[in-house]
């Protein structure tokens, strides 16, 4: 492909030309023909990789405009991601017609892969992409970060395209969204789950936080789009509000939802397989019998649909298959598993709970099935959010009986450090004396949890949910040590 073709596509000046064989982000990713990206990192700075990139062969880069580049086209931008992306997406073509993005606190795997299987029984070829990698065909390949790298996020776009995929859901982590990691192809919904404490390492304050995941909705989605938001979180009305701002389609759900033009929920009531609930959309009363419990898993069904039935074209899907369908939906991997039986019939929960508000949503669901006592095993991840650590604590310490404190992907910090930060929540709950202890090795918790839990008890181990590894030390020192909480959960109840 031309990048005068390329450059013209994207709407930017014509700098130059040549052929253009692929786009890379990381120089030691250069190749001839390559185009690449010099962006200022967190960690490093792109811009003195230039050189090494045009020796590589780069035919052009993409950088500030005060940057040297001697050898190759440079494309000059204030900013630099914006470009590349807005330049890559006109070489990665074609994508999947109907693609949808789920920002939120917590939700946004579940969200997109619900909607992912939703999209699949209503006749389509879907995917999702997100932490638990690119889902298509039911198969998950991973990509190791929840909103994978522009030329990673495009070229899987492009790669499910050839493979017949229509429809994708993909996940807008607040990282990404602020290092333009999926811009470039046209977005036709969004959708917002949640909003609550996390990555307070990465963002300076909770209003940056809030605002980096308000670029989906300020400029993601296609103007054309619309917008689903979930209208029971406090943060939600000021979603809203933005959406309406740009002139968005506005898709309410939830309590608080649009019984028209959205979906609201009338009522839900626990049952044996999940959790029965009645909606209310286009005028209509629907009855759902969910297969999922707990009432944010509802909140995420809900949201799913409202992607599905935002972006339906006049071919479908209707109304009824979605709600159908939702009847229908599998568990996402991870997220409230029950992995296990023990010998004393307790049943063993993993899910990927990471943050306090996460924890209180789980922990509150669980509550509600339990007869005996709930025992809670977590840990808080280090090179992360420091702060959270300790309202984390304090959440297992309200609401859990029994609490024990683990090691969950220390990385570059001190384990007995970041255990000592979670175990201060403990230290102002009345209640809390005695019934907290510290066991470091994750599979010693898990298995002391799971021997000492007895009939009508529950267990759940929170934190890593689908996680392969327990990841210790930091850049080049670090190791993944393979370790599934699911499969550790079974050995130990054998
Ligand atoms: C903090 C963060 O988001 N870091 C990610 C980000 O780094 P960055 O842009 O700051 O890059 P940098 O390492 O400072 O380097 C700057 C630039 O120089 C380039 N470079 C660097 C070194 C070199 O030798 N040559 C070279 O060209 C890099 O490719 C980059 O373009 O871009 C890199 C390339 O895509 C990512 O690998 C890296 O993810 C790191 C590994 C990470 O741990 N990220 C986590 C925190 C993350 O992104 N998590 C979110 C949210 C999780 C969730 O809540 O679901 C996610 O979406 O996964
Ligand atoms: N809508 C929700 N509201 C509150 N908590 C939720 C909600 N959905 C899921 N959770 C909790 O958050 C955990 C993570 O859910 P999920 O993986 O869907 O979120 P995520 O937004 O993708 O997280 P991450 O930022 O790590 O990618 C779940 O295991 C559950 O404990
Ligand atoms: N996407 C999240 C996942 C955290 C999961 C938990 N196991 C941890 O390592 O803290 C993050 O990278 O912050
Ligand atoms: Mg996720």
């Amino acid at each position: 492909m031309r990048l005068a073709t390329l450059l013209q596509a994207a709407g930017m000046a014509p700098v130059g030309d040549g052929a253009v064989t692929g786009f890379a982000i990381d120089h030691r990713k250069v190749s001839a023909g390559s185009v690449f990206g010099a962006f200022v990192g967190n960690s490093a700075n792109g811009e003195e990789f230039v050189p090494a990139a045009v020796a590589a062969g780069a035919v052009a880069v993409v950088a500030r405009p005060h940057v040297k580049v001697d050898g190759a086209v440079h494309i000059a931008a204030l900013h630099p991601r914006r470009a590349f992306a807005r330049l890559a997406a006109g070489f990665f073509t074609p994508v999947p017609a109907t693609i949808v993005a789920v920002t939120g606190t917590n939700g946004k795997t579940s969200t997109v892969e619900l909607t992912r299987q939703i999209w699949r029984m209503c006749g389509f070829s879907a995917a999702s992409i997100g932490t638990l990698g690119v889902t298509a065909f039911d198969e998950s390949t991973a990509t190791g970060l929840t909103t994978p790298d522009v030329v990673t996020f495009l070229s899987n776009l492009a790669g499910l395209s050839r493979e017949g995929v229509t429809h994708v859901a993909y996940e807008a982590s607040s990282h990404g969204l602020s290092q333009h990691r999926n811009e470039g192809p046209t977005v036709s919904a969004g959708a917002f789950t949640s909003f609550s404490r996390d990555h307070l390492d990465y963002h300076a304050t909770m209003e940056d936080y809030f605002e980096a995941k308000m670029r989906l909705v300020d400029e993601v989605v296609d103007q054309n789009g619309a917008v689903v938001v979930w209208m029971d979180d406090p943060y939600s009305p000021e979603v809203a509000r933005r959406a309406r701002g740009r002139g968005l389609r506005l898709f309410a759900v939830g309590e608080n939802g649009d019984a028209e033009r959205g979906i609201r929920l009338l009522s839900h009531a626990a049952s044996a397989l999940g959790q029965d609930i009645t909606v209310a959309h286009a005028g209509q009363e629907i009855a759902v019998r969910l297969p999922l419990i707990g009432r944010y898993q509802a909140a995420n069904a809900l949201c799913a649909a409202g992607l599905v039935l935002a972006t339906a074209g006049p071919d479908g899907p209707s109304a009824a298959q979605v709600f159908d369908a939702m009847a229908r939906l599998q568990p996402v991997r991870g997220r409230l598993e029950r992995a296990v039986i023990s010998r004393t019939g307790a049943p063993v929960y993993v899910d990927y709970a990471h943050t306090p508000e996460a924890l209180i949503a789980v922990m509150t669901t669980l509550r509600s099935h339990v007869e005996g006592r709930l025992i809670v095993i977590f840990g808080a991840g280090g090179d992360r959010d420091e702060g959270k650590r300790r309202a984390m604590g304090e959440a297992v310490a309200q609401i859990a009986d029994i609490a024990i404190v683990t090691d969950d992907n220390p990385r570059g910090e001190d384990p007995a450090a970041i255990r000592a930060a979670v175990l201060e929540g403990f230290h102002d709950t009345d209640n809390a004396g005695g019934k907290v202890d510290e066991i470091s090795d994750r599979r010693a918790a898990i298995a002391a949890a799971i021997s000492m839990a007895a009939a009508g008890d529950i267990v759940l181990i929170a934190g890593k949910g689908h996680e392969q590894g327990q990841i210790v030390g930091r850049g080049d020192a670090a190791r993944v040590h393979p370790f599934d909480d699911v499969a550790v959960a079974r050995e130990c109840a054998a």
